[in-house]
């Protein structure tokens, strides 16, 4: 059996009066992530971290932020993609572990929610994905309230 290991990184500018996709789902608040797509910072990591342990390249190469396509699309979409690319190649997902960096606010009460969407968007068990979240104590970018960071890892086998 073949065993290789992902991770991704994304960073997301926070701005008032945008919905604020994470994790595939809308949580409210008073700010939203800007992006050229939903801005979904939580999937964009997992996409990343899924594409590289295949060693294809990253969700920008696969999904260009210049191509007008790919404006304000559910990230959901690119992921369901992601995870084609992978099971054509004869990858499965053994599981996801990801950090969510936000000052504000609390994630905790949406993780499962987020959990349910995103096994089934990627066909696996919701026991598959752990998602955590961590303020960073009002220090730097995040601190500020100024954007929205996530870091994810993945193992995928075939
Ligand atoms: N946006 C967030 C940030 C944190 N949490 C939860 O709160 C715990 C304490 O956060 P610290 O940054 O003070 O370590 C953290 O472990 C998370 O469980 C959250 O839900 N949403
Ligand atoms: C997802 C894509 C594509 O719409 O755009 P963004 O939402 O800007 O996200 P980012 O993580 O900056 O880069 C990947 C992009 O190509």
């Amino acid at each position: 059996m073949k065993i290789r290991t992902g991770f991704g990184y994304d960073v997301h500018q926070l701005q008032e009066g945008l919905p604020f996709w994470l994790g595939g789902i809308q949580v409210p608040h008073t700010h939203g992530a800007l992006g050229h797509s939903d801005a979904d910072v939580l999937i964009h990591v997992i996409c990343d971290a899924l594409l590289g342990a295949a060693n294809l390249r990253d969700i920008g190469f696969h999904f260009p932020d210049t191509d007008p396509q790919y404006k304000g699309i559910d990230s959901k979409r690119l992921l369901k993609e992601v995870v084609r690319l992978l099971t054509e190649r004869g990858y499965r997902i053994s599981n996801i572990d990801s950090t969510i960096c936000l000052e504000a606010p609390k994630v905790n009460p949406h993780i499962a929610e987020m959990q349910r969407v995103l096994a089934e968007v990627m066909g696996i068990d919701a026991d598959d994905i752990s998602i955590k979240a961590t303020t960073t104590e009002k220090l730097g970018f995040v601190g500020r309230r100024e954007g929205v960071a996530a870091y994810a890892s993945v193992l995928i086998s075939k």
